[in-house]
């Protein structure tokens, strides 16, 4: 699979030219991690558009960039939605307040996560991010449990929902770059590591899968109705854990995957009640959102 970048756009803010007039932004990789459907392609192009898009393809992934202001710093914000990339500099783990094996699904990203931080430093920021939040009624994760999940990985947690709340978003994206800017990850590479949201599901998945970065992104689901059982199985399908602690053992951290650039669209996209937002990407936003209305 061919990787592709969203070009940044060409920073129109009267505000970020002011804040950043003669400096190049620092970049800020976002890498969103969770079970199919908890709302990370929602949580996006939320962040990105303003705009929530009821519908889209799961099996397209694509990084877009966009150049923000945070704390009057420009940064350019690149957003990679359960992609291969091999380096982030703040993950957002993400599940639905309504579905509880996505929490699950998160605890197991939480425990991968760990594993690799507790190896490199300096650390890279995990927030824990309970999507939904406009399904209270129908809540199936309580706050306190998330809570508890976030203060046993030492990671901030909050609760959104992409549907009907732009800034609550936005200020969690913002805060994933102040942590990442507070770490000193930028820059920081991490070893590839490739994780298949599919089957870290515990209830109804096969297994988490880690792998290279050039690895496979694995759609089916399996049967394996154990998380701990995943332990016992062939390497190729082995615990996520002993995966990972393959690849930290590699000395050095495989060099990133070349970058494939694509055709590029400038697209200007208009929310009913917003100012436009641009935002220039190697796709159009067609290709990337699949909208059905
Ligand atoms: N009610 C509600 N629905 C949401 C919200 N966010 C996403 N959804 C819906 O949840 C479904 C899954 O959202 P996606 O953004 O595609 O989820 P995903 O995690 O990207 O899923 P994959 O791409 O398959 O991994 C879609 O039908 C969305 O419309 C939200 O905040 N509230």
């Amino acid at each position: 699979m061919s990787l592709m970048f969203g070009k940044v756009k060409t920073c129109n803010s009267p505000a970020a030219a002011a804040a950043a007039p003669d400096r190049s932004p620092a970049d800020c990789n976002l890498v969103l991690l969770g079970v199919m459907g908890c709302g990370k392609s929602a949580l996006t192009v939320r962040f990105l558009t303003k705009r929530f898009i009821s519908e889209y393809d799961p099996y397209l992934e694509d990084i877009y960039s966009t150049e923000e202001i945070v704390d009057q710093q420009p940064v350019t914000v690149r957003v990679m939605d359960t992609c291969d990339q091999p380096w982030a500099s703040a993950f957002l783990v993400v599940y639905s307040i309504d579905n509880m094996d996505s929490f699950k699904g998160c605890q197991l990203y939480l425990q991968t996560l760990a594993l690799h931080n507790k190896t490199f430093r300096p650390q890279t920021p995990i927030i824990l991010l309970g999507n939904k939040l406009d399904m209270d009624r129908y809540r199936l994760v309580s706050q306190c449990d998330a809570e508890a999940l976030a203060s046993r990985f030492g990671c901030l947690f909050f609760e959104v929902s992409a549907l009907l709340d732009f800034l609550s978003v936005q200020h969690v994206f913002y805060e994933a770059v102040r942590r990442a800017r507070r770490g000193g990850t930028r820059g920081h590479l991490v070893p590839a590591v490739y994780i298949s949201e599919d089957k870290a599901l515990p209830s109804f998945t096969h297994h988490a899968v880690l792998q290279g970065a050039a690895g496979p992104r694995h759609r089916q689901a399996g049967h394996c109705e154990d998380f701990q059982s995943s332990e016992q199985t062939e390497s190729c399908h082995a615990h996520p854990a002993e995966r990972l602690q393959d690849l930290l053992t590699a000395t050095d951290p495989p060099p990133p995957p070349p970058l494939t650039l694509s055709k590029t669209h400038e697209i200007e996209l208009y929310s009913e009640h917003e100012q436009p937002h641009s935002l220039q990407s190697v796709c159009s936003l067609d290709d990337f959102l699949h909208i059905t209305t």
